[in-house]
């Protein structure tokens, strides 16, 4: 595609862009009294303007039928679940019995390991990327000890080449080729928070399989940001947050995916609670746990209906929007801003865009590895108006989100990002 770093440019982009009316259904943020170029749905989502009537909604059936309401009319919250099953299946590239909304990502990969991590003498080791998102390390950490093993000897980090910033697949094929009998799962990032960059789902679930291993990932930046197809990648369980790339608000419920060929596997062992019991039997109040079919055998609390209701504001904005245009207009957007970033940076060597620049390889994050300036860069952008986010050591993140960001967002950032450079430069 031919880019130009021009006003008039952005704005014809605009023109042609069939999604760009999605942007007037979000609330936009100001920074110091100016509309923020946002760029940080990789972290937390917008709020759709629909989330109101969805909250308010849930609030008159809470008031006007209390109790009842857990099993009053079409709407009965006892069946809530089951309304973010076809958005959330399809972003994810699932069947419906597959995935379920429940929790919060941490909690979800502790209930997921407990299922399928079950390390032998022989074969205990777990193959993560370096630098994985500090929950994920801790998680990893104290599900190794809960084993009684040492997470020295246990966790394989895979770290970049040196001079290089992500990891070649052929690098990650060859690690689990290499730990073989010894490994019992892959447990990495889809997408990593860190680098940006979107990793080989299906190559890795294969090569685990291959031998005789798991693969299970953290999706917290790849659900609604990559197109994902867990079930035809034999992916065996998943797990992401709703609050980033699907905007249901800050801390908001996460989803699961487990593959089908567990759905009857009730020989696995969980940390069961009765609402992944079976659903005409739950009130029996009886001894004996029996799981549902599915991802819903894993649930544990009643459903969180403020939460839900809240994500299935923006779940219906997707199904609208459609996941593969979002995806089209994405790769667009991002590679925009790569253009736009390349030509006025250029050789000034203040920044270096580390994530992949083969589409196929990130979702629409650009990490900027920071050479000079460091955090007094990011704050200058900030202040001029963008909203992206620093990670320690030194990396500024910028994610353009198909959903509500245009091209004429990219050529204000622009703007900012040439003035700033005179600066730092
Ligand atoms: C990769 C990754 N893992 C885990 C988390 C933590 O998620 P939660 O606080 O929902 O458990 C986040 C973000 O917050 C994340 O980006
Ligand atoms: N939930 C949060 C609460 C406070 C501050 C950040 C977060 C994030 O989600 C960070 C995100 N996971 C990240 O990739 O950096």
């Amino acid at each position: 595609m031919n880019f130009e770093f021009s006003e008039s440019f952005a704005l014809q982009m605009d023109a042609q862009d069939p999604l760009a009316s999605f942007r007037s259904r979000f609330h936009f943020p100001k920074v110091d009294g100016k509309e923020a170029v946002y760029f940080c749905g990789n972290s937390l989502g917008l709020q759709p303007k629909s989330v109101k009537d969805h909250l308010e909604k849930e609030l008159n059936n809470w008031a006007d039928l209390a109790v009842d309401g857990h099993f009053h009319g079409e709407d009965a919250w006892y069946h809530v679940r089951k309304k973010s099953k076809p958005a959330l299946a399809e972003i994810v590239g699932a069947h419906e019995h597959e995935v379920v909304a429940m929790n919060n990502l941490s909690v979800n990969l502790h209930l997921l390991m407990v299922s399928f991590y079950r390390p032998t003498k022989e074969r205990y080791k777990i193959i993560v990327e370096a630098g994985a998102f500090p929950s994920d390390q801790y998680m990893l950490e104290t599900q190794i000890k809960f084993h009684g093993l040492d997470p020295a000897d246990t966790l394989v980090e895979l770290a970049p080449r040196a001079g290089e910033h992500t990891l070649r697949t052929e690098d990650i094929l060859a690690e689990i080729r290499k730990q073989g009998d010894k490994l019992a799962m892959v447990n990495m990032a889809g997408l990593q928070y860190y680098s940006g960059q979107l990793f080989d789902i299906k190559a890795i679930a294969a090569a685990a399989h291959s031998v005789g291993a798991l693969a299970g990932f953290d999706l917290a930046h790849a659900a609604g940001n990559a197109l994902l197809k867990l079930h035809d990648w034999d992916v065996d369980f998943a797990t992401w947050c709703s609050y980033k790339y699907l905007n249901s608000g800050p801390g908001n419920i996460s989803g699961i995916f487990v593959h089908e060929r567990y759905a009857e596997r009730s020989d696995l062992p969980r940390f069961a609670g009765w609402w992944g019991h079976d659903e005409g039997e739950r009130f029996r109040m009886e001894k004996g746990f029996v799981p549902m079919f599915g991802a819903d055998g894993w649930q544990l609390s009643n459903t969180d209906v403020l939460g839900l209701a809240a994500h299935q504001a923006s779940l219906d904005i997707f199904q609208e929007s459609g996941i593969e245009n979002l995806r089209a207009k994405s790769e667009k957007l991002t590679a925009y801003l790569e253009f736009i970033i390349r030509e006025i940076s250029g050789e000034s060597g203040v920044l270096e865009i580390i994530t992949p620049n083969n589409p196929a390889e990130r979702g629409c994050q650009l990490s900027l590895l920071i050479h000079r300036g460091g955090k007094s860069v990011f704050d200058e952008w900030y202040h001029q108006g963008v909203v992206g986010d620093w990670r320690n050591p030194n990396v500024i993140r910028l994610a353009p989100t198909p959903l509500y960001n245009s091209f004429l967002d990219v050529f204000r950032f622009a703007k900012i990002l040439e003035q700033s450079l005179k600066k730092f430069a």
